[in-house]
């Protein structure tokens, strides 16, 4: 991506100091080293059956072939991980499908994945709250993924992974660390930083040291229509995981978040009297 090589970054006109004072060898040295590999990557494309979830696997044919005179060591195809969060309604899913299609029109071969655990709508397509589709694999974990798409056609072939629904996936921050730094992926990951209770969600935020870019979106408060960052469960469930749509959430500013959290304590409190009385009742 980048028109310049760690070595010349580092050349010794742009530092003030020589590199021969460097202890030897560091990992320093070993990473110059590395820097000095070349990689080159041939492909051609297919066609592919438009918006299937094996559209991913076109008969692309991929190489890569790694050299250098320093080292016999191969350095891995650098891959990216884009993190997309935000409460419900502020479009993550709609993001997430803009973006695999921008990549498959440029002619990478993409795959969708979410998680099995969202029955709502559909359970072959990732669908937005506008009643946008795409074809997806619903999984119960990411790490069944890259068997089921073919270990061949997912190391040699796919390049783009979208994963829908982030939060429910245990094994989310393993997937997406060995698929951008190891195998080469793009990884465009959405789900909701935060629950009802605006506690972390999943392994989500973990996400964020390892990612290139993170985006939090918005959506509008259902209540007056201000910026909406959280989401507010309308019903008195406290299960964290619990699927629904506008029927059990809406999406709330601040102001009204906080409203709903106090009038959700009073409730608590009024209906923990209640128990209380029953249990003092039958005690007597
Ligand atoms: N109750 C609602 N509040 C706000 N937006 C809604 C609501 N119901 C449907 N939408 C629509 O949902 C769209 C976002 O859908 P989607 O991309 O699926 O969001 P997310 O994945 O973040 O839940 C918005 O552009 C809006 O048109
Ligand atoms: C806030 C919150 C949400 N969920 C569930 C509800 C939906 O099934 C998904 C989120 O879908 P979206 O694509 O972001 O609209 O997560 C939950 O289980 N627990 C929560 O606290
Ligand atoms: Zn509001």
């Amino acid at each position: 991506m980048f028109g310049f090589s760690m070595r010349t970054l580092i050349s010794p006109s742009l530092v003030p100091f020589s590199l021969h004072h460097l202890p030897k060898p560091s990992l320093f040295s070993a990473a110059l080293r590395f820097s000095s590999l070349t990689i080159s990557i041939s492909a051609t494309n297919n066609n592919s059956p438009k918006h299937s979830p094996y559209s991913a696997i076109s008969t692309r044919n991929a190489h890569t072939t790694a050299s250098s005179s320093s080292s016999s060591l191969s350095l891995s195809p650098p891959g990216e991980i884009h993190v997309v969060v935000g409460p419900m309604f502020s479009g993550k899913t709609t993001t997430l499908l803009r973006r695999i299609l921008a990549e498959k029109q440029t002619g990478k071969n993409i795959a969708v994945i979410k998680s099995n655990k969202d029955t709502r709508y559909c359970t072959e397509s990732i669908v937005t709250h506008d009643g946008e589709k795409f074809p997806c694999w619903s999984l119960p974990d990411l790490s069944s993924f890259k068997e089921r798409f073919g270990i061949e056609d997912y190391e040699n072939r796919l390049d783009v992974i979208g994963i829908d629904e982030a939060q429910f996936f245990g094994d989310l921050y393993e997937f997406c660390r060995e698929a951008a730094d190891k195998e080469g992926k793009t990884v465009i990951v959405a789900g909701l930083d935060g629950d009802f209770m605006r506690r972390r969600f999943g392994s989500v935020l973990d996400l964020i040291p390892i990612a290139d870019t993170v985006t939090k979106l918005t959506s509008r408060c259902e209540v007056c229509g201000k910026r909406a960052s959280f989401t507010m469960r309308k019903t008195e469930e406290r299960v964290t995981e619990l699927i629904g749509g506008a029927e059990v959430y809406m999406p709330v500013c601040r102001s009204h978040y906080v409203c709903g959290q106090t009038a959700r304590a009073v409730l608590d409190s009024s209906s923990s009297i209640k128990t209380h009385d029953v249990v003092v009742a039958t005690s007597l």
